[in-house]
């Protein structure tokens, strides 16, 4: 009984407590009331985040807060705020995306790396050979041959499984193709090495339908493609497991039995994880200490010209200073988590949500075939190249109507690191803010019809010229990977439209996606043929 009561008193003192706080906080804003504990998470935020934030938006105005695990963000959805907090100056108070403390800094390094180095010096550093590699030219050809080269191999899967023609439109999960496709073409360009994640799901779905293997399906040997499924199953633990530390308190994480178990598995994965890389970064140094000094690397990937960076073998290295700044394997390993995790869900889950709405609109899928087919003049086989890129026109205006959209990121976070005066308030050190991507790519101040698909919209280039690449973000912290991500989604949709043609089996059906930070699509079932 004594013991009831005193939960019960503890629960009512946490509540006040909490509501306390709430009300009498400093620049109260508008915003949905919190629940103690939960804030404002609800299961739907999760299922729905884009609608989250839109409605925000038109709720409670251009600047607004809400509260997630425990913390108190500033919602900003108004374009005049953006240059302030997205602006190119490392002296800015707002070159850090979210603040590492609590649990996180135990998990993730806090000043290795690019994603979450919270220490700009070294940030700097690391972005600077980080950009250096994916924006080079080979890195960019490369990105282009490989993305030819494992659609290839998809079709070589494709054949086998569905054997498709021009008559019979064969059902499948586009989404399922498109994750592989991405993590095998990105993987390459990354580590060097291929991860044979389409050929793993070729061979799960073969075996489903008794089907025997054709000949031309080229298979490398089962342990090769077990151990690549492995690195790439447990990189996804590895980055699943930054949201446990944040959300479950230190003490539970040691203490609790079951929360306990599942920290020393997230450890012991991360241990893996490591290894594996150390292992790839060793033999990859070795493989480019044996070869002479006056051959030029095969090899284009990331972790080769991250070796090389400011060692004599740099093309880029202009002074004898920068010999002391090449990259320690763990500084190395670190851009390598952030090129991988950077690029494959984001791409991924983009590209199929891109496909979901050319599939959506057919008058937007005729615009494409007739772009494409003026360009291919029906040769289906060639590989893509970066001319027939830069033909194209209307393509890259939807893959910018659809990140209009239907943005992958549907808020871009920012946390001052120093007072500073914002959308007319003062704000304390640590403060975090959203810029609401949703709200602003759909807010009626700025698009005309926004809630219209109008991939034509971008044709003029001076239309929002500031919010055009939303997509990809803003400022000194924006994505390094544009340019290598446009590329990969241009040339895959070339590949895909020049010789298929892509149905969706329900038109009327919702795409099914699911949000935390990142929007991810859980399946695109479509109907697939060869176009006449
Ligand atoms: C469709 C594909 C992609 C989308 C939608 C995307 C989007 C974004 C966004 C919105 C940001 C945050 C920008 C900001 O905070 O202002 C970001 C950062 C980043 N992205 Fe991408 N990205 C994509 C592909 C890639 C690729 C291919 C790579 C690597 C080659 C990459 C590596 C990174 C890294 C390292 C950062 C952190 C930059 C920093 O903190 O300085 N991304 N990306």
């Amino acid at each position: 009984m004594m013991f009831t009561t005193l939960i019960f008193a503890t629960i009512i003192f946490y509540v006040i407590r909490f509501y306390y706080k709430y009300f009498t906080r400093l620049n109260p804003l508008p915003g949905p009331l919190p629940l103690p504990i939960i804030g404002n998470l609800k299961l739907s935020t999760f299922k729905n985040a884009d609608k989250f934030f839109g409605e925000l938006n038109r709720k409670y105005g251009d600047i607004c807060e809400i509260i997630l695990s425990g913390k108190r963000i500033i919602v900003l959805s108004n374009p005049k705020d953006f240059n302030k907090m997205f602006t190119m100056s490392t002296k800015s108070p707002y070159t850090t995306r979210f603040p590492m403390k609590d649990g996180l800094p135990e998990y993730f390094p806090a000043t290795f790396g690019v994603s979450s180095n919270k220490d700009i010096k070294s940030w700097r550093y690391n972005r600077h050979l980080f950009v250096q590699a994916v924006m080079s030219s080979t890195y960019l050809q490369e990105v282009l041959n490989w993305t030819n080269k494992c659609f290839v191999e998809k079709e070589s899967y494709w054949n086998d499984l569905y054997m498709i023609n021009e008559n019979t439109p064969r059902e499948l999960d586009l989404n399922k193709w498109i994750v592989r496709f991405t993590n095998d073409v990105t993987a390459v360009l990354t580590f060097g090495e291929r991860a044979y994640t389409m050929m793993a799901y070729y061979e799960v779905l073969s075996k489903e339908d008794n089907k025997k293997r054709s000949s031309e399906v080229k298979l490398v040997s089962y342990n090769t493609v077990e151990k690549s499924e492995k690195f790439i199953e447990s990189f996804k633990t590895y980055l699943g497991g930054g949201t446990f530390f944040i959300v479950v308190p230190r003490l539970l994480r040691k203490y609790v039995p079951g929360l306990k178990g599942k920290t020393q598995k997230l450890y012991a994965n991360r241990e893996y994880l490591y290894n594996a890389f150390s292992e790839l970064i060793t033999q990859r140094r070795k493989e480019i200490e044996n070869e002479s000094l006056e051959e030029t690397l095969d090899r284009k990937d990331m972790l080769s010209s991250l070796i090389i960076s400011n060692t004599e073998r740099d093309p880029k290295r202009n002074d004898s200073n920068s010999y002391e700044l090449s990259m320690t394997d763990e500084q190395i390993r670190f851009n390598l988590i952030d090129a991988f995790s950077g690029s494959s869900d984001t791409t991924s889950n983009f590209t199929s949500i891109l496909i979901y709405y050319i599939a959506k609109h057919p008058e937007v899928k005729k615009k494409i075939f007739e772009e494409i087919d003026n360009i291919f003049n029906g040769d289906i086989t060639r590989p893509v190249s970066h001319n027939d890129i830069k033909e194209l026109k209307y393509c890259p205006a939807v893959i910018r109507e659809v990140s209009r959209f239907h943005p992958v990121l549907p808020m871009i976070p920012r946390y001052i690191t120093e007072p500073d005066n914002l959308a007319g308030y003062n704000w304390p050190t640590g403060t975090q803010f959203y810029f609401n991507v949703v709200g602003i790519l759909q807010h009626p101040s700025y698009w005309d019809d926004p809630k219209e698909f109008i991939p034509e919209r971008f044709f003029d280039d001076q239309l929002n010229k500031d919010l055009r690449n939303l997509l990809f973000g803003f400022g000194v912290r924006n994505c390094p990977g544009y340019k290598s991500s446009m590329i990969e989604m241009q040339c895959f949709l070339c590949l895909l439209f020049r010789k298929y043609d892509v149905e969706l089996v329900d038109p009327n059906a919702p795409l099914k996606t699911v949000i935390g930070f990142l929007t991810a699509c859980l399946e695109l079932p479509v109907r697939i043929k060869l176009r006449k």
